[in-house]
């Protein structure tokens, strides 16, 4: 592996705040150097970034709605095309996604999909060992030496053509506060990033596969920008041809739905694709309106893909990518597999076939799936409705970007059922965090990061913006939502669930931050205080 010219001395300025015993092969000098010099660049622009998003959000709350830029007209109406795109991505029917635990890994790449989304960011708690846990797991499944042999003796090895990978760095707004750079505290975007481009893309790129990612929660198409300079950067430092690294991005905030040409213009060299990730985008939805109190959602399960927001911001996705020779990639639902009841299995698997349909037959190229049993069930519908490696040609040309249609308010209703179950996914979830899991299944649910937080904006605003009253007609209060988490607290606190140790820390942070009198951005910022 070259090491970047401008690595000199490599540790100069790098310090290390977590442990690092065990960990001398993911944190050598160099990739350390890498990384800080990353940091050194491009750390400056990334702050500025987010002042941007809280000066955004300030107008927002002040009554101002998103909409699309009058600056970028001429990106929106000119006429580009992203770069070509590998054979190795020309076929995203099914990917899964998953946290970077070692056995998961492997069972991701074994599932039988075309693509493994290997996830820093919303089913993984940046523990300091999940970090370089996980970055020495990926760096084995590239070398191809990755194996696992659980407590019961099952042996794990990865099968003959895997899935190919594609990791998620975490988002931008997050720390790392086990690395800091001449004092300041490391993004973890950067060190994910850093350390997997170190490790592995040399590797990657020798074989047919190379060095791509999904990158979350972007806003903007300067944020764009900015991966698109780390990563051009990267590719010259670790002598690789420009452009092979290769990006899908997430449209899961409401201010980005309305860049998407920006976004992909921005990363043109190297986009492959947007994706549709559902779960952060109605969080996002959520928080740009905390102070719309006439923009309220209805209970969690009734805010689904057919509501006319998310319709229309799916479709002007496809219409968006497939104009510019991008994929259109569907997201997730929530759905896992449940053992022990055919009926209710079935019927969850129902909903899940419903969802691939709805995504496959709207013009989808892909689609994701959260566990392996799903893998076959969303292949099924992709093989039937598209024939093709994936779907360019339907471009959807009947969907008109309208800002008030990317807007609308949601119609439903909040019942004292979907009350109590969005304290106990708060609860649950984030006590489950604290303990080193980002991702776990409640009530036969996947829950992380992104479903957590819908629940937890949700008690916010219907808490704040009263009086919001249940379907029937009683209102929702503090002192019920007070009441309500105590039951909730005590209950984990006697269970076998995750987190049963930590019900009492993760109670007192839900409470803080939802008697707090302004919604927080992140639920993992306050939270990452307390993690290990
Ligand atoms: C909003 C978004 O960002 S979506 C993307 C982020 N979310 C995700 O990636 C979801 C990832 N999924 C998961 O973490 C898990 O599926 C959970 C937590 C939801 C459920 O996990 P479990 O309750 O352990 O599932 P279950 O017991 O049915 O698992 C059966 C087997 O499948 C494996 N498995 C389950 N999910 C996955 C996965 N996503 N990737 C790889 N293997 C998996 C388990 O490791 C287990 O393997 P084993 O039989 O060899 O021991
Ligand atoms: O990252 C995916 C999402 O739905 O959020
Ligand atoms: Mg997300």
């Amino acid at each position: 592996m070259a090491v970047p010219k401008s690595v000199l001395d490599p540790l100069a300025g790098v310090r290390l705040n977590g442990p690092t015993e065990g960990f001398a092969d993911v944190l050598t000098p160099a990739a350390l150097g890498f990384v800080a010099d990353l940091h050194r660049r491009f750390d400056g622009r990334r702050l500025a970034l987010l002042a941007e998003r809280v000066a955004r959000q300030l107008r927002y709350d002040a009554g101002e709605l998103p909409d699309f830029r009058p600056d970028t007209r001429a990106i929106r109406e000119g006429d580009w095309s992203v770069a070509p795109i590998p054979a190795a991505l020309q076929d995203r029917r099914v990917e899964i996604t998953g946290p970077v635990e070692r056995k998961m890994i492997i069972n991701a790449l074994n599932s039988g999909a075309k693509v493994f989304m290997a996830d820093f960011e919303d089913s993984s708690a940046p523990t300091w060992a999940n970090q370089v846990d996980g970055q020495r797991n990926l760096r084995d499944a590239v070398n191809g030496s990755i194996e696992f042999t659980s407590a019961e003796g099952k042996h794990y090895a990865v099968v003959d053509d895997p899935a190919v990978l594609v990791v998620r760095p975490r988002g931008w707004h997050l720390p790392e506060r086990h690395v800091e750079v001449d004092g300041d505290v490391l993004a973890g975007a950067l060190l994910d990033f850093g350390l997997f481009a170190f490790h592995n893309a040399k590797a990657l790129q020798a074989r047919d596969r190379g060095p791509y990612f999904y990158l979350p929660k972007l806003q903007s198409m300067e944020e764009a920008a900015l991966w698109d300079d780390v990563m051009a950067y990267a590719e010259d430092a670790l002598e690789l041809p420009h452009g092979c690294m290769k990006a899908t991005v997430l449209i899961e905030t409401l201010p980005a739905v309305f860049q998407m040409h920006e976004i992909l213009h921005a990363l043109r060299t190297r986009i492959v694709g947007l994706n549709c990730g559902r779960w952060d985008y109605i969080f996002s939805y959520l928080k740009t309106f905390r102070a719309h109190a006439d923009r309220l959602l209805p209970e969690r399960g009734q805010v689904v893909m057919t509501v006319p927001f998310l319709k229309a911001y799916s479709e002007l996705l496809i219409h968006t990518c497939h104009r510019r020779g991008a994929f259109a990639m569907g997201g997730m639902a929530a759905q896992i597999p449940i053992r022990g009841d055919d009926e209710a299995n079935e019927a969850a698997m129902a909903k899940v076939r419903a969802d691939k349909l709805r995504e496959v037959t709207a013009g989808h190229d892909g689609t994701w799936v959260a566990h392996p049993a799903l893998v076959p069930i969303a292949q099924a519908i992709f093989d039937e409705h598209m024939p093709t490696p994936n779907q360019l040609h339907v471009t959807r040309d009947d969907v008109i970007a309208r800002r008030d249609a990317l807007i609308a308010p949601a119609m439903g209703t909040v019942t004292r059922a979907g009350f109590d179950n969005n304290v106990e996914v708060c609860l649950r979830y984030t006590a489950a965090w604290l303990d080193g899991l980002g991702c776990v299944p409640i009530h036969n649910l996947m829950e992380d990061a992104a479903t957590a937080e819908i629940a937890r904006a949700q008690l916010w605003q219907w808490l704040h913006h009263g009086p919001v009253e249940f379907s029937d007609h009683a209102l929702i209060n503090f002192a019920l939502f007070d009441q309500v988490l105590a039951a909730h607290t005590h209950r984990l606190r006697e269970s076998k669930h995750p987190g049963a140790a930590r019900a009492t820390q993760a109670a007192t942070l839900i409470s803080a931050l939802t008697h707090a009198s302004e919604l927080r951005d992140f639920l993992t910022l306050p939270a990452y205080e307390h993690l290990v």
